[in-house]
């Protein structure tokens, strides 16, 4: 099941104010929502004064309302077709969109991430159109918000989340989360399913969220709603990889996209149907949004491309690796650098002794010199692809990522040089070693080769002797690329390690470790943050003091460890009785403090009782007899006289030592039931 991050850790993310959040109107809309007492006309009103939103609004109403429906025109319609909850989560989504667009982390894309979003919100409504797993409106919040625990630890953590993604370009085989745990002891799926839970989603969209990227391992019955939600994420998530993927690797991706919607009893018509239609919502709403798009082909004409790829790279891969069976036989082995297994050692294949053998393309129209060039490198004992154009060259270099290519400068479509820039503006082409074959030598001609990317280059007709001296400059390059990778690699662990002890500490200095609750520094932050809040959207603001009864007697009958024991079982029942919101900390020996927002204090009085009947229902077990413990409990809420927070807690004290003299076990409070208006006029 899905295993969603410690609650104090979030808690503490969330007190220290960084997460991403709503700002401006659309928070405005989201206290609005909560109220119980606001009406559709407050809240039509309150969305009336954000224009931006009302339009990204009312086309979102407009893509639900189907063919035969008259459009949506008005705010108010639109907030009759969406629901109240819809147009919460839109008004949230929308506004972490517009302040979240740029940001510190240097290599997270915020552009890529932000079209990548709108296209997984639409792949989201369109399957579940299409599943009836859900309101369609809502999967398409759900969607815009489903990958926002990556840029949750973009904008926590900026530096070291850019360390962390540069990671992910060198070590393509371990998946982000688990660097992300390496790095921050958390990671983003953790992050984005809590902060789900706490803007309010359901549980049945919190938790499938968890298990995007892996809906198999969430353990859901097949069929049941967290399946079908989990697996269309999953989905949703690849078609989005799609979309923005570059364009020479959308039809190599397409291959895989039945297989998955397959798991939704998808069939590859309604598939391809149903993506043509999200590229066309995509540029619709990109434009309104000003996110960059792309022009994407027919997905049916992308699958058929994909398919002759496939086929060709087989067939290409069968007729010319001789002992090579399969096509996965020769994508890049897990640690892309280290020696193939059963290609046996180095020295064994005549490569001079600490040198590896390298896999490496030829891309030439002429067959003859590929044979020639084929013939060298197989000498050394390197590994040899071939390709009979650029087209496919570009291909098999991103399938195959081989560590060092050769290119003839002249072919028919698609030169050398024109390959190189191509393979240089992605991830996989980067890392390559390219050495450009040219009949034609002048010092211009070498200059734009060098301009355009290339390593190296060598002249025709080729010499053996001399293509053999090239390659070992190559792979020495290669060689210590390769050094200074790992050199980098282990700097960047030491980092990410640092950074952990570094959050451990962070996290010891404001926890107690008996309780595993907030220490009492972290409760002042915190109270002073909720009494911001509190002053900003005039929500009350309720607190209560705990102090356990006669503590000291379990000391003195018992010992010290029997009073431990007694706090922890004191601090378990006080846990489970109190609410999602409300946020516990132990603030002195025996004595806890509870912070309950947005709390009223008939509401706060309430929750009380709940606690002091908790803890007087869970007695301590202790060798064979039971001890019971009793709490007295003073609440306070915020009123007009009150200047800060400490007035608040003063407050419960006194009610506190109230509790305490008329003979403990009890809740007192030292204000009227009904105390006039709550907060000061602004
Ligand atoms: N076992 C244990 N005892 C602690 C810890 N921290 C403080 N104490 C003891 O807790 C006791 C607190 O007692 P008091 O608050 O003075 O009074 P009380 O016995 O609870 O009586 P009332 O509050 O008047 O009901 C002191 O004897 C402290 O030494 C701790 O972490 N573990």
């Amino acid at each position: 099941m899905a295993q969603p991050i410690d609650v104090t850790k979030f808690e503490q993310l969330k007190a220290a104010g960084d997460l991403p959040s709503p700002k401006g109107v659309a928070l405005a809309i989201i206290r609005l929502v909560q109220q119980e007492d606001s009406s559709i006309g407050e809240l039509a009103r309150v969305i009336k004064t954000d224009p931006a939103f009302v339009g990204r609004l009312i086309k979102a109403a407009n893509g639900l309302t189907g063919y035969n429906r008259r459009a949506v025109a008005s705010v108010q319609e639109a907030l009759m077709v969406l629901g109240v909850p819809t147009v919460r989560t839109l008004a949230l989504g929308f506004s972490l969109l517009s302040s979240y667009r740029d940001g510190r982390c240097r290599n997270f894309d915020y552009g890529r991430y932000w079209t990548g979003c709108l296209v997984y919100a639409l792949a989201m409504q369109a399957i579940t159109q299409r599943t009836r797993a859900a309101a369609a409106e809502e999967t398409f919040c759900l969607g815009l918000l489903a990958r926002i625990g990556e840029l949750a630890l973009a904008t926590l953590y900026p530096l070291e989340y850019a360390k962390v993604l540069q990671q992910t370009l060198e070590y393509r085989d371990i998946p982000l989360s688990v660097l992300e745990q390496r790095a921050f002891a958390m990671d983003h799926r953790e992050l984005c399913s809590a902060m789900l839970a706490d803007w309010g989603l359901p549980r049945v969209f919190h938790q499938p969220a968890f298990f995007a990227e892996q809906p198999d391992e969430s353990g859901y019955a097949e069929g049941s709603r967290e399946f079908v939600i989990a697996h269309s994420l999953h989905l949703s998530s690849f078609i989005a990889e799609i979309f923005v993927a570059e364009e020479a690797e959308r039809p190599i991706l397409v291959s895989r996209l039945f297989e998955i919607a397959s798991r939704l009893s998808l069939d590859p018509i309604a598939v391809t149907e149903m993506c043509d239609g999200i590229v066309r919502e995509w540029q619709g709403w990109g434009s309104l949004l000003e996110l960059e798009t792309a022009e994407i082909p027919p997905f049916a004409e992308l699958a058929s491309r994909g398919e002759a790829i496939a086929a060709s790279l087989a067939a290409e891969a069968r007729e010319r690796t001789g002992g090579v069976q399969s096509v996965d036989d020769l994508r890049p082995a897990k640690a892309a650098e280290s020696p193939q297994p059963g290609l046996g050692g180095s020295a064994a294949l005549g490569l001079p002794v600490g040198v590896q053998p390298m896999r490496v393309l030829i891309v030439d129209d002429d067959a003859s010199m590929r044979a020639l060039v084929r013939k060298v490198l197989e000498t050394v004992g390197h590994q040899v692809l071939e390709a009979g154009d650029g087209r496919v060259g570009m291909e098999m270099a991103l399938e195959f990522q081989p560590q060092l290519m050769i290119v003839d400068w002249v072919m028919p479509e698609i030169s050398g040089l024109e390959l190189t820039r191509a393979l240089r503006q992605t991830k996989i082409g980067r890392g390559i070693y390219i050495l450009v074959m040219t009949g034609l030598e002048d010092d211009d001609r070498l200059i734009e080769a060098f301009e355009n990317g290339v390593d190296d280059f060598m002249s025709k007709p080729i010499n053996p002797r001399v293509l053999a001296a090239r390659l070992r400059a190559g792979q020495r390059v290669i060689r210590l690329q390769q050094e200074l990778d790992r050199d980098r690699e282990e700097i960047r662990r030491f980092a990410a390690e640092l950074a952990v002890s570094n959050r451990r500490l962070q996290e010891v200095a404001l926890t107690d470790s008996l309780t595993g609750f907030p220490n009492r520094r972290y409760a002042i932050e915190r109270v002073q943050q909720e009494w911001s809040v509190s002053s900003r959207t005039r929500r009350p603001l309720s607190c209560m003091v705990i102090d356990v009864d006669q503590f000291k007697s379990y000391n003195d009958a018992h010992g010290h460890d029997v009073g431990d024991a007694v706090l922890k079982q004191v601090a378990g029942a006080i846990k489970g009785a109190l609410r999602a919101q409300d946020i516990v900390a132990r603030t002195g020996g025996d004595e806890f403090l509870v912070i309950c927002p947005d709390t009223g204090l008939d509401a706060a009085l309430a929750c009380a009782e709940r606690v002091r009947f908790a803890v007087e229902s869970a007695p301590l077990p202790l060798s064979g007899e039971s001890l019971n413990m009793s709490v007295s409990i003073g609440v306070a809420t915020r009123d007009t006289v009150m200047g800060d927070p400490d007035a608040l807690i003063k407050r419960a004290d006194q009610a506190l030592y109230l509790a305490k003299n008329k003979g403990r076990n009890r809740i007192m409070t030292a204000q009227s039931l009904r105390p006039g208006p709550v907060l000061p006029p602004r």
